[in-house]
């Protein structure tokens, strides 16, 4: 007797399924009226740290639609966060943190208190995992269905947080103090490998099935850097996942990396990549061995758009990646002013086989 696998994480761990399992990227978010209705009640880092409204938000999508896997409801920058670097999210600007660029500044973030501080986000995990194993379905999803997904943001691109101290389009402090004092820099991206696997494991260890490093800013690098800090920590991290809980899947996300994540998916040992918007699936397929298994990359405009073209442009890329291991995605985050009914559409279309 075989228990009948989740088809998301049997595939992230190398079967071709058909039709690929599908999630994405921000479905626990703004696009949807509950979400915003609970966002009235407490600010971000509240909603993040309230294990009752953490499941809650993280379910929402998976009763509406039913997707193959439920990504933690959290943030990437709870992890300096925890370490002691302040941090608040300013409706309209997004996040806003106390720079950190030199030794003094780091020396006051203390690695040793993120246990401490993420265990809500732990217990978190530990409650979404009973529920998506237990005996009652969620919303369109059959019981036994859905797979939990925990992660993290990858070191180059929490560091870009951190050092710049908000969002930007370019993160030129960062970038240029990469270039200043490398000394610093690497210490920077060293505390934040460590760490970012440490708090991988521990999501796995609550429940977490697969964990997920978005690197959104990866591509900012010539491929030096990209070399150093993009592949080596996501190479480290991986190492150290699969020394703790062998057999848990890792998807690495470099996105905006144009060529170089196919070095990325040859050479960080991560089992499954995500592919941004730009990328041609079928191209990078090519390219990388057919263990590799693929994650993307539905244009989010395209699902903004809705109708026939979305419908066609999403089975092109899932029919593309029959036969091999593919999980159905989009190439970044559901855009907020999305209607929800065109997400409902799309997952039906991916399913219609
Ligand atoms: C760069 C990055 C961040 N956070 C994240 C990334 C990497 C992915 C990407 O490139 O989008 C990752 C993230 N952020 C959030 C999740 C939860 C799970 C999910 O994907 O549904 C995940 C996986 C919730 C969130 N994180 C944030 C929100 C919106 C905040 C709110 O509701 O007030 C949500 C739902 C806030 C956030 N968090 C961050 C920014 C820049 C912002 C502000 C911009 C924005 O609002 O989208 C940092």
């Amino acid at each position: 007797m075989t228990a009948t696998r989740k088809p998301l994480l049997a595939t992230l761990l190398g079967e071709a399924t058909w039709p690929p399992p599908v999630w994405l990227m921000r479905q626990a978010g703004r696009f949807l009226p509950e979400f915003r209705a609970l966002r009235e009640k407490a600010d971000f880092i509240t909603r993040c740290m309230t294990p009752d409204m953490a499941v809650e938000i993280t379910l929402q999508p998976i009763r509406r639609f039913g997707m193959d896997g439920a990504i933690l409801f959290s943030d990437i920058l709870i992890l300096p966060w925890a370490m002691g670097q302040s941090l608040e999210f300013v409706p309209g600007r997004g996040p806003v943190l106390g720079a950190v660029r030199s030794q003094a500044d780091l020396d006051r973030l203390d690695p040793g208190r993120v246990a401490q501080a993420v265990e809500p986000v732990m217990q978190t995990l530990r409650r979404l995992r009973a529920i998506v194993d237990g005996p009652e379905a969620i919303g369109p999803a059959r019981p036994g269905q859905v797979t939990l997904i925990g992660f993290a943001g990858a070191p180059f691109t929490v560091a870009c947080y951190m050092v710049e101290g908000h969002g930007s389009r370019e993160f030129e402090e960062t970038r240029k103090l990469a270039y200043t004092d490398p000394a610093f820099f690497d210490r920077l991206i060293d505390l934040l490998t460590t760490s970012t696997a440490d708090m991988l494991c521990a999501q796995i260890e609550a429940g977490a099935e697969a964990v997920m490093l978005f690197d959104s800013w990866s591509g900012l690098l010539p491929p030096s850097q990209f070399r150093k800090h993009v592949i080596e920590p996501a190479k480290r991290i991986t190492a150290i996942i699969n020394a703790r809980h062998p057999g848990v899947p890792v998807i690495g996300f470099p996105r905006l990396a144009g060529l170089m994540a196919v070095e990325y998916g040859r050479e960080t040992g991560v089992n499954a990549m995500a592919l941004d918007t730009g990328a041609d699936m079928k191209a990078v397929a090519d390219k990388v061995p057919g263990t590799l298994v693929l994650q993307g990359n539905l244009d989010p405009i395209r699902v903004l758009a809705g109708g026939e073209g979305m419908r066609t442009e999403a089975r092109a890329i899932r029919d593309a990646m029959k036969g091999r291991p593919h999980v159905f995605n989009l190439g970044h985050g559901v855009i907020p002013t999305t209607p929800p009914e065109h997400v409902g559409d799309l997952i039906k279309t991916i399913r219609e086989v």
